[in-house]
C-alpha cells in the first residue's frame, strides 16, 4: 500500500536490489569469506561480481554459470579498466530479471580487487539514473588481515581508504594471532581501525562473527520492514568519546551545533595528545615519563591515518533547504576527493518533521531521501564525516556558518552567504 510516490510502475514498484562491496588488501581473505556466506540461506538468489585476471570471457560466464549466480569480470580492475562492464553486468542482471530469465536477484556482491578504491565502484552506481533506481547501496564491507594490516596499512595508503570507507570491517586470520602477543597486536589493530572509521562494527570472522546478517543489511532502510533506520545507519553515537562513567548519555549533553565531541580519537586510551587536530605526523618522540607502553604500539608512523578523519556534526536549529544545497554543493565540489563518506539525517526548516537523509561518497550524492517522519525523538540534524585531508574544524564552520550557527552579521556569515566560492576566512586550520 504505501509504495514511494516516486517509484510508481504500472505493476508496482519493485524494490531496489541491495548492492554491497567487499573489499580488503590482497589475500585479505575475500574469496574465503564470500564462499563461506554464500552457503548462508540469507544468501539465496545472490549474484556476486568478481574481478579476476583470467582468460574466460564475460558472455561465457554469464551463459556458464548464472545458475549459480557467480559472475566474473575477466582482464583488469573492475574499478578503472572495465567500468563499462560493471554497469553492463548490472544492466544484464536486471535484463535477466525482467525477462524472467533469472527469477530472482536478491543481493549483488561485488568483490573487488585488494587494490581497489570502492568510492568509484560507488559512484558508479550513484551516478547512473537507471542502476540507481532498481539498486541500493547497502554495505561496504572491508577485510583486513589481522596479521598483515598493520603494516598494509602503513604502506598502502589504498589499504587505509578501503577501512576508512566501510561500513563492516571484518577482521580475518585472527585464529594465527596466538598468545598474548597476538592479543596485544589484535587489539593495537583494532583500535586503529577504530580510529579511523569509528561507525564500522568490527566482526572477527574466526570466531564466525562475519555472518551474512551482519555483514549485509547495513544500509538505510531495514530489509524487512522497508522502514528506514536511520539511527542504525548513521552509528553517531559511534563517534562520540565514550563517557568515562559509564552512565546514559542520551541527547541531553548535545550543544547546539555539535561542537565539543565527535572526533573519532576517544578511543586511544594511550597517550597521544590528540586534542584538535594535533596528531600529525610522528609520534616517535613520546612524552616521556608514560611507562604504559602496551607493547601494541610499533606504528607510530601513521602518515596515512594522520590525514583521515572521523566526526559528527550535530545542529538542533533547522537548516534552511537552500543553506543545505550550498553546503554540499560547496564540499562536493571544493572538496569532494577529501570526503570519503559522508552521512546525515537534517531538519528542514521547511518541513521539520519530515527529516532529509543525505549520503555522499567524495563529490558523488546520492539525491536525498525525504522521510515521512523522524525515526525517534532526536531531532537534531546529524552528519557524520570521513575525510582525507579536511579537518573537522573547517567542515564545522563551514556547516556553521551556512547553517546559521554563527552571528548573522558577522563578517564570515556574509561572506560565506553571499559569495559562498570565496572562503579565505575559511582557510583549513
Ligand atoms: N588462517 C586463516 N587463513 C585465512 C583466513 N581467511 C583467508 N585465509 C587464507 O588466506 C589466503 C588468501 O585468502 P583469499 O580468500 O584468497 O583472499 P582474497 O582477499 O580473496 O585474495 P585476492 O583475491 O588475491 O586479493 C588463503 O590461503 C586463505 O585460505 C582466516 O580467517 N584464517
Amino acid at each position: 500500500m504505501s509504495v514511494e510516490p516516486t517509484a510508481a510502475q504500472p505493476r508496482g514498484p519493485k524494490p531496489p536490489i541491495p548492492l554491497s562491496i567487499v573489499t580488503g588488501f590482497l589475500g585479505a581473505g575475500k574469496t574465503t569469506l564470500l564462499n563461506r556466506i554464500l552457503k548462508d540461506p540469507l544468501m539465496a538468489d545472490t549474484a556476486v561480481i568478481i574481478n579476476e585476471f583470467g582468460d574466460i570471457g564475460l558472455d561465457h560466464l554469464l551463459v556458464d554459470r548464472a545458475d549459480d549466480g557467480v559472475l566474473e569480470l575477466s582482464s583488469g580492475c573492475l574499478c578503472c579498466t572495465i567500468r563499462g562492464d560493471l554497469i553492463n553486468t548490472l544492466e544484464d542482471l536486471l535484463r535477466r530479471l525482467d525477462n524472467g530469465r533469472m527469477e530472482k536477484l536478491a543481493r549483488v556482491v561485488i568483490e573487488t580487487t585488494g587494490l581497489a578504491d570502492p568510492a568509484p565502484i560507488l559512484h558508479t552506481v550513484m551516478l547512473h539514473p537507471y542502476l540507481m533506481l532498481r539498486y541500493r547501496l547497502d554495505s561496504v564491507v572491508t577485510l583486513v588481515d589481522a596479521v598483515n594490516g598493520m603494516s598494509t596499512l602503513d604502506e598502502h595508503v589504498e589499504s587505509v581508504r578501503q577501512a576508512a570507507v566501510a561500513d563492516r570491517l571484518v577482521l580475518t586470520k585472527t585464529d594465527l594471532l596466538a598468545g598474548a602477543e597476538g592479543q596485544a597486536a589484535l587489539a593495537a589493530l583494532q583500535a586503529r581501525l577504530r580510529s579511523l572509521n569509528p561507525g564500522a562494527p568490527q566482526l572477527l570472522a574466526s570466531q564466525g562473527e562475519a555472518d551474512a546478517a551482519r555483514l549485509f543489511n547495513a544500509g538505510l532502510y531495514d530489509p524487512a520492514s522497508k522502514i528506514p533506520d536511520v539511527a542504525r545507519w548513521l552509528n553517531a553515537e559511534a563517534y562520540e568519546p565514550k563517557p568515562a562513567h559509564g552512565h546514559a548519555h542520551g541527547h541531553d549533553h548535545h550543544h547546539d551545533h555539535g561542537k565539543g565531541h565527535g572526533h573519532a580519537h576517544g578511543h586511544h586510551d594511550h597517550d597521544h595528545d590528540h586534542h584538535g587536530h594535533a596528531h600529525h605526523g610522528h609520534h616517535d618522540h613520546h612524552h616521556h615519563g608514560h611507562d604504559h607502553d602496551h607493547g601494541h604500539h610499533p606504528h607510530d608512523v601513521n602518515r596515512h591515518d594522520d590525514k583521515i578523519r572521523a566526526f559528527t556534526l550535530a545542529a538542533s536549529r533547522p537548516v534552511p533547504a537552500a543553506a543545505l544545497e550550498m553546503f554540499i554543493d560547496l564540499l562536493r565540489s571544493a572538496h569532494g576527493p577529501k570526503l570519503l563518506r559522508v552521512k546525515g539525517i537534517i531538519r528542514i526548516a521547511e518541513d521539520p518533521e519530515r527529516p532529509v537523509v543525505i549520503h555522499g561518497v567524495q563529490h558523488v550524492f546520492h539525491p536525498p531521501v525525504t522521510l515521512p517522519a523522524w525515526p525517534d525523538a532526536d531531532r537534531r540534524s546529524r552528519l557524520v564525516f570521513i575525510t582525507s585531508d579536511l579537518p573537522e574544524g573547517f567542515v564545522r564552520r563551514l556547516f556553521d556558518a551556512f547553517t546559521g550557527a554563527l552571528q548573522p552579521d558577522t563578517p564570515d556569515a556574509q561572506a560565506m552567504t553571499s559569495n559562498p566560492l570565496a572562503i579565505s576566512g575559511f582557510s583549513p586550520r
